[in-house]
């Protein structure tokens, strides 16, 4: 009922201690309820508050989304019913709520027993809410059904509790009313975390074994990483064995987070803390992976570790030629924090020297390059997004494809592409509307319910591709953002793919070359070819621009020529100012590129480049 004392006394008994995480649809309040949360068990005084206190990254905070996550412990006394005060830790694993960040939900949600599934109680559930809360019951979690936000005049708590019920097999009665904003119910919350939720069950005497659920890089002390400890204990200055990599490490730090990192003598079973082994690289303490000690370890892992699998690759190229070496340093440095993130060098005709990167997501393609132009100071032209293709070749080798430039030529036998599965969730009214939709994204139908009267979640099979271009946007604008979205691959298909290549004067400007279906060739030929007619200025000599599946066009603009005389107005002038003309013209094309003997401007690349793909949180709306 009230706030307990913050002795940070090492091993608490199991008994006394509750993991749990808040997984929420994302914007449905989870941050602003941890915050109410570390106020009320008064691990942060009112004084010090600052709203979405876990949110630590200044991207975060602006953004308003969790991307890494924190975990807090939070002392909290229950008076239980023979009328005496009990102490309790209360673990609150804060875990990121976004779908390119599943691997991180899952293995945050593996250091909990219990789960507060938290939904907006204007909104009602959205495709995240049950796309995390399969994850939490696929880790047998006990579920705490929250509505939020109820001092909305838009809150409908009868409605949503009603499906809240429904969906998880409860009473609508048991359905928790609160609100993150103003507390209320807060209190109530986390008396029912302690007495719904199991304590963590272990052996202590056993070999110690830890799972890192989170690994964050500090400038000043080097990799944190969050552990949960499942049996034994683990001390400061004993030498500790990561089972994925084989590499032992001292630890030189092990403490718990409360909300600030507090050293500590230990952790015991089902503790969770933070351990300081001197790493330099997030890579080299991943999430998933168990910790043992070097010296008599355990065998056995705590569940398998999974590396995490770039989904979705574009090049990232300096505006400024001359910036390349700042680009290399800037994703050297991101890649410390960054676990998923991969990146190699890669050169354009077009664009010059940058990077090809990889990544878990849209979201998290936007995020980096946000990042390396914000923290940087990087001006950045990025290519279209491409997935992972695997080709095999009519004498059966087989070619692995994550650059349209890498497509091979030569006769091949069958492409495959990643599919996902996707949950949407929307009023009953848009139904039509999204099937279409789907139809034309080479979506099929999986199935069909209703969660209440008037809402529905349709469930489809779709490949990735179609997905990572302007899916949500489409989605969206057919529902009036009403339908939420959440996605996960389940495999790959054959596909009818090709490579459709933009030629400027018969040269191919491998920027703009894409994988499309069969059935969208034609479209994007034409698309390109428009823009780029509107784009690039005329040139003394005739341009023409195709696009083309090998030798075979399919789309065909073409620019007049016409011949451009800077010194045409000043005929007769002095030399003077016949010179200056001439310079502004040279300092004209330094902004230009050639491809061939065109020359394009800058700005034509960019805005050709610039797809509308949705990448950000208002996609999810
Ligand atoms: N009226 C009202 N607004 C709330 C309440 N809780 C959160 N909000 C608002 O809802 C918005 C989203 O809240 P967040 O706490 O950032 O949501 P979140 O689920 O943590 O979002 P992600 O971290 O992006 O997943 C913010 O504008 C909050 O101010 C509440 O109880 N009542």
């Amino acid at each position: 009922m009230t706030q307990g004392s913050l002795a940070h006394t090492t091993f608490t008994q199991p008994e006394r201690i509750r993991n749990f995480c808040i997984i929420a649809h994302i914007d449905h309040g989870k941050s602003t309820l941890a915050d109410r949360m570390l106020q009320l068990t008064g691990v942060v005084d009112s004084r010090s508050m600052r709203a979405q206190y876990l949110d630590r990254m200044d991207i975060e905070r602006e953004r308003g989304i969790t991307i890494k996550s924190q975990n807090v412990r939070l002392p909290w006394a229950v008076t239980n019913d023979a009328g005496v005060k009990e102490d309790f830790i209360l673990h609150l694993i804060d875990t990121p709520g976004h779908v390119d960040f599943t691997y991180e939900v899952s293995r945050s949600l593996a250091a909990c027993e219990g789960a507060v599934l938290l939904v907006d109680a204007a909104q009602g559930i959205e495709a995240q809410t049950l796309a995390n809360l399969y994850l939490a019951l696929e880790n047998n979690l006990t579920i705490i059904p929250v509505l939020n936000k109820i001092d909305l005049p838009a809150a409908q708590p009868e409605r949503y509790a009603a499906e809240l019920a429904h969906i998880i097999g409860c009473d609508p009665s048991e359905v928790l009313h609160v609100s993150g904003k103003t507390g209320q119910g807060v209190e109530a919350l986390l008396d029912r975390v302690v007495a719904n939720i199991p304590h963590p069950v272990g052996d202590s005497d056993a070999p110690a074994r830890a799972m890192i659920f989170d690994s964050v890089y500090d400038i000043y002390r080097g990799v944190i990483t969050y552990v949960r400890v499942v049996d034994g204990k683990i001390r400061p200055r004993e030498k500790i064995l990561m089972m994925s990599t084989k590499t032992t490490h001292e630890l030189l730090e092990v403490g718990v987070i409360s909300p600030e990192p507090v050293p500590t003598k230990g952790l015991g079973v089902g503790e969770v803390g933070y351990i300081i082994t001197g790493v330099k690289d997030v890579r080299q303490s991943r999430v998933g992976d168990t910790i043992t000690s070097s010296v008599n370890g355990a065998t056995e892992t705590l569940g398998a570790y999974q590396d995490p699998q770039p989904m979705v690759y574009s090049g990232l190229f300096p505006l400024d030629g001359s910036d390349f070496p700042l680009l290399r340093d800037a994703l050297d440095k991101l890649r410390l924090n960054d676990a998923a993130l991969t990146y190699e060098p890669e050169s354009s005709t077009a664009l010059g020297f940058g990077y090809r990167c990889g990544y878990l997501g849209l979201l998290h393609l936007e995020i980096t390059r946000d990042r390396l132009e914000r923290e940087f100071g990087l001006d950045l032209i990025s290519t279209a997004p491409s997935v992972v293709y695997r080709v095999t070749m009519d004498d059966g080798s087989e070619h692995v494809v994550t650059n349209p430039s890498d497509w091979p030529g030569g006769k091949i036998a069958h492409v495959h592409e990643p599919i996902v599965k996707c949950t949407i969730i929307s009023p009953s009214e848009y139904i039509g509307a999204i099937m279409e939709l789907c139809q034309t994204r080479r979506g099929t139908m999986g199935g069909m319910d209703y969660l209440s009267e008037t809402r529905v979640e349709l469930r489809y099979t779709m490949p990735l591709a179609e997905i990572i271009f302007d899916f949500f946007d489409a989605l969206k604008s057919r529902t009036r953002g009403y339908a939420s979205l959440d996605y996960e691959e389940i495999g790959t298909e054959e596909g009818d793919l090709v490579k459709v290549d933009i030629l400027l004067q018969g040269e191919p400007v491998d920027a703009f070359s894409a994988i499309v279906h069969k059935t969208n060739a034609y479209a994007y030929g034409v698309s390109m070819t428009e823009k780029l007619h509107k784009l690039i200025p005329r040139q003394q000599f005739e341009v023409p621009i195709q696009a083309a599946i090998g030798a075979r066009v399919i789309a065909r603009e073409s620019i007049r020529a016409m011949r451009k005389d800077v010194l045409a107005k000043c005929y007769g002038g002095d030399i003077s100012r016949k010179r200056k003309l001439l310079e502004k013209q040279k300092e004209g094309k330094k902004r230009m590129k050639m491809v061939g003997r065109v020359e394009v401007p800058q700005e034509a690349f960019i805005a050709a480049l610039s797809t509308d793909a949705p990448t950000g949180k208002e996609a999810k709306k």
